[in-house]
């Protein structure tokens, strides 16, 4: 097989270049950065650095498929910045997946684990495919090929991929498993999010929904907002906001609204996240519950509506944890919570975040709000560097604790510079790797200065 696979590394100054050609979305996510460059003391090198990934690697993943066929497939991973520590991101399988959205996804990772504090840089990767059109062995073929495509570039102390949209803890298990068969080594540390009985951890699965409960609950308490006066409406039920949806009415957060990639619905009366993650596995929709048998349904009364629908929902947080680009100048209007919270990497466009900022609806950032994957999966890969592995409360005590002070510290530096909270984060977090990158001294950045 490995003859079919093309590495191509690409240097610095053919990335320049691609940067030009990059469209809108790195162009977009880079909007962030320069807003927070100009609250911090950071060098002219050091500004000029954080704009380009460090390192961009794609590549073709053949696969026998079940009929026989050979389907070639594009890979990519893009390690965006090392200087706080190994790169870390997830993989992400999907029809949209390009080299602008993955060079995106890896810069929102280095500035969200600078601002978690964790000692990675930022990485991202994916493939080019829609797994639903695969059968089981396709994608375990297909999953094992991008691990053999890509295990030069990856490492338990270079780059840790992990799960993103479309992947979970079943591909994680089969990809951890090629690396070992590829360096003839038992290395769990080299991806996390792994099934619990091949060393994951207790606590990865819920994780993100979790660190976003745990922010969302610290903002609220900020404001003097009971949940129970808290209506919400989810986009995205995936592994983020499932979790977040089910944890959020534990709570006693009410949530009248929920979708996923075939539409939503909408209930008054308040819906039952877990009950509708039973509808939605046996008929592969959320609007399934619509359908179920009014024996097995309760009273509430559901209402079908549209992903459009979903956005301009009149309740208190709009929670968006699908994919980018959600929430743009186009239909930023429509809007009417009073506070989105970003589950998903990049849901809201930058012009639409000025106009928000400008109508005084907050928006709880991505790079704070959805860390607590990563976090959970730094302590995976602690977990599986010392062999010592934690009861499931240890792990959340540690996430809670690091996504609430993380959180304070934001809340304060925006409340005080009359910042938005995106800018706050994104002058904490750049901060810490401005500051990394000098100490590291002059090796890289300024060879010639
Ligand atoms: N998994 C993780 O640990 C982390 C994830 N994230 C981010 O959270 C977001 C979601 O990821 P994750 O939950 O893992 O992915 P999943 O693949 O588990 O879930 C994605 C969900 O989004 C739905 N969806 C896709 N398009 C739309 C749409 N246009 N409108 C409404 N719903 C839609 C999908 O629908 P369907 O079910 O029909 O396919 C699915 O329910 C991504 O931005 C990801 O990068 C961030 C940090 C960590
Ligand atoms: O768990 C991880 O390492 C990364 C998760 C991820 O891809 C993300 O935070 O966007």
């Amino acid at each position: 097989n490995h003859v079919y696979v093309h590495i191509i590394a690409i240097t610095e100054a053919q990335c320049g270049k691609l940067g030009d050609k990059m469209n809108t979305l790195f162009l977009d996510a880079q909007t962030h950065l320069k807003a927070a460059f100009s609250y911090i003391d950071i060098s002219e090198d050091i500004q000029k650095r954080l704009k380009y990934p460090k390192k961009t690697t794609l590549v073709s993943i053949p696969v026998r498929m079940d009929d026989g066929r050979l389907e070639v497939f594009e890979g990519y991973r893009v390690q965006f910045d090392n200087t706080r520590g190994p790169t870390k991101g997830g993989i992400r399988f999907h029809p949209s997946v390009d080299l602008d959205e993955v060079t995106s996804l890896s810069f929102w990772m280095t500035i969200k684990c600078a601002v978690a504090g964790l000692p990675f840089g930022g990485a991202k990767g994916g493939i080019t495919v829609d797994p639903k059109t695969l059968s089981r062995l396709e994608l375990e073929r297909l999953s094992r090929g991008y691990i053999r495509a890509l295990a030069d570039v990856i490492g338990p102390n270079r780059d840790i991929p992990a799960p993103d949209v479309n992947t979970n803890s079943t591909i994680m298990g089969w990809m951890a498993e090629e690396y070992f068969e590829i360096v003839r080594e038992q290395r769990p540390d080299v991806i996390t999010g792994k099934p619990i009985h091949l060393n994951g951890s207790l606590g990865r699965e819920a994780a993100t929904g979790k660190g976003a409960l745990y922010t969302l609950l610290h903002w609220v308490k900020s404001q003097n907002i009971e949940p129970e006066n808290t209506r919400i409406a989810v986009q995205g039920f995936g592994n983020a906001g499932f979790h977040f949806a089910r944890l959020a009415k534990q709570a006693g957060f009410k949530i009248v609204a929920l979708s996923d990639s075939r539409g939503g619905i909408y209930s008054e009366d308040g819906l039952d996240p877990e009950r509708i993650m039973h509808h939605k596995k046996t008929r592969h929709e959320l609007k399934a519950m619509l359908y179920c048998d009014a024996s097995v349904c309760d009273e509430a009364e559901y209402k079908q509506i549209s992903n459009a629908d979903l956005l301009k929902q009149d309740v208190d947080v709009l929670v968006l944890a699908a994919l980018e680009n959600q929430v743009t100048e186009k239909n930023v209007a429509k809007v009417k919570a009073k506070v989105i919270l970003e589950v998903a990497n990049g849901p809201v466009s930058a012009g639409a975040d000025d106009i928000l900022f400008n109508n005084n609806i907050t928006v709880l950032p991505d790079v704070l709000v959805n860390a607590g994957g990563v976090i959970v999966s730094y302590l995976e890969w602690v977990q599986n560097k010392t062999g010592l592995y934690w009861e499931e409360s240890e792990v959340n005590e540690r996430l809670k604790f690091r996504i609430v002070r993380e959180a304070e510290t934001i809340f304060n530096l925006a409340r005080d510079k009359a910042l938005s909270l995106r800018t706050a984060a994104y002058i904490h977090g750049v901060a810490r790797i401005a500051g990394a990158i000098k100490e590291k001294g002059t090796r890289e950045y300024f060879q010639n200065g």
